[in-house]
């Protein structure tokens, strides 16, 4: 220990056994615990903690007060007034000593009179203790972590009323000890709500993405990338509703490879399986981004053309014609034949497909490669 006005350092006065002083029946290893658990050793200054021994050196007169936490090999102050030192080694703490009674007062009269104290560095270096009184911090578990303590370099006594005193701010520092870890434990566990809060929320993230994935799976044909039968049974349902409402025109087109059993036969089912990704491309290419292309199964394509004139619808699908015919890389060229059907005056999404199918039919029954239109009867 050292006093403002300096002296010897707590190394060179180091060197009296810590274990000399621990109580012999205090469980040594569970007070530390217990010391450890308040996570208060090297914490910065606290007004509320500088506060108590501003209050125990005014009360009890003396020109020093700490707050000592006897720690393994030191004792540690947490507050202290008239004294510079951080800390001191346990060897020489009166501190130490005072925790073996904790529910006592250790009042040191004249510490030259004493037997245990009288060659303490301390007493007889700077800074020049000669009266000690420290009342140990009993915490509700039985261990008494330090003290508040006051020193004089004069030989004195506390009277009754100070050494109360004393003792009832020491059960502050053990009510703001207790706070300080009550508050930490609130904090951790608000910590591990939050943590498993966001784990729960990606999770939740996760699953929404894989349910996502999923059903872009059960709506997506696995060999051409395009909207299979189950989503285009939708999005025309979706198309000819919006159509109705917004009286705005609405054209399907059906597609479908000519003479594709043949292609298979002489190329295999590979091959075929190559052309029909080709001839999705072709179509995909001439569709605008708001048409939708599916597969509508085997070898026939569907492109629903929202917001399309009759005339628009037409053009669209001779585009498509001859897209397929100029496919590059097929083992021979292929064509298509496609039916074209118009929303007006067709009142349900499946007569809008029957239409087109007729018409793709009519279109096979021309001689293939060719586009038409199949107009109900009036
Ligand atoms: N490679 C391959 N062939 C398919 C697939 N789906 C359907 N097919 C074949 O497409 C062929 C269609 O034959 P058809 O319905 O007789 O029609 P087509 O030979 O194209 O004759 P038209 O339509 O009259 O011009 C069948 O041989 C089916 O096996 C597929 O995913 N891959």
């Amino acid at each position: 220990m050292t006093s403002s006005s300096g002296g010897p350092s707590p190394t060179q006065t180091q060197g009296k056994s810590a274990c000399m002083h621990d109580p012999a029946n205090l469980d040594e290893k569970l007070r530390i615990e217990d010391l450890r658990s308040f996570n208060i050793l090297d914490t910065p200054a606290e007004q509320a903690y500088d506060d108590v021994v501003s209050l125990a050196s005014y009360i009890c007169d003396t020109p020093i007060a700490l707050i000592s936490l006897v720690d393994e090999d030191r004792q540690w102050f947490k507050a202290r007034q008239g004294l510079s030192a951080m800390e001191t080694p346990r060897g020489q703490a009166f501190c130490a000593h005072a925790i073996v009674e904790p529910d006592k007062v250790l009042e040191v009269p004249d510490a030259l009179l004493d037997a245990r104290f009288l060659d303490n560095p301390l007493v007889t270096g700077d800074p020049g203790i000669r009266f000690y009184a420290g009342a140990p911090l009993l915490t509700p578990s039985g261990a008494a972590l330090g003290t508040v303590c006051v020193i004089d370099r004069v030989p004195r006594k506390l009277t009754e009323r100070q050494s109360l005193a004393l003792q009832a701010l020491s059960r502050q520092v053990v009510q703001l000890l207790a706070l300080r870890r009550a508050n930490a434990e609130l904090e951790l566990v608000a910590k591990a709500q939050t943590l498993r809060q966001q784990q729960l929320e990606n999770h939740q993230r996760r699953i929404e993405e894989l349910n996502q994935d999923l059903q872009e799976q059960t709506l997506t044909d696995p060999l051409t990338a395009l909207k299979n039968r189950r989503a285009f049974d939708t999005l025309l349902a979706n198309e000819f509703a919006r159509s109705q409402r917004s009286k705005s025109p609405l054209c399907l087109l059906m597609v479908d490879a000519d003479h594709f059993k043949a292609y298979n036969d002489a190329f295999g089912h590979v091959a075929g399986d190559q052309a029909l990704m080709f001839i999705a491309l072709a179509i995909k290419s001439q569709a605008r981004a708001y048409d939708h292309v599916a597969r509508y199964g085997g070898e026939e394509f569907c492109v629903i053309l929202p917001d399309t004139k009759l005339n628009e619808a037409l053009l669209v699908a001779e585009r498509i014609r001859e897209a397929i015919k100029g496919i590059i890389g097929l083992r021979r060229p292929m064509t298509g034949s496609i039916g074209v059907a118009y929303s007006e005056g067709v009142n349900s999404p499946k007569r809008l497909v029957e239409l087109a199918d007729n018409a793709m039919y009519l279109a096979k029954q021309g001689g293939r490669d060719r586009v038409e239109l199949f107009l109900p009867p009036i």
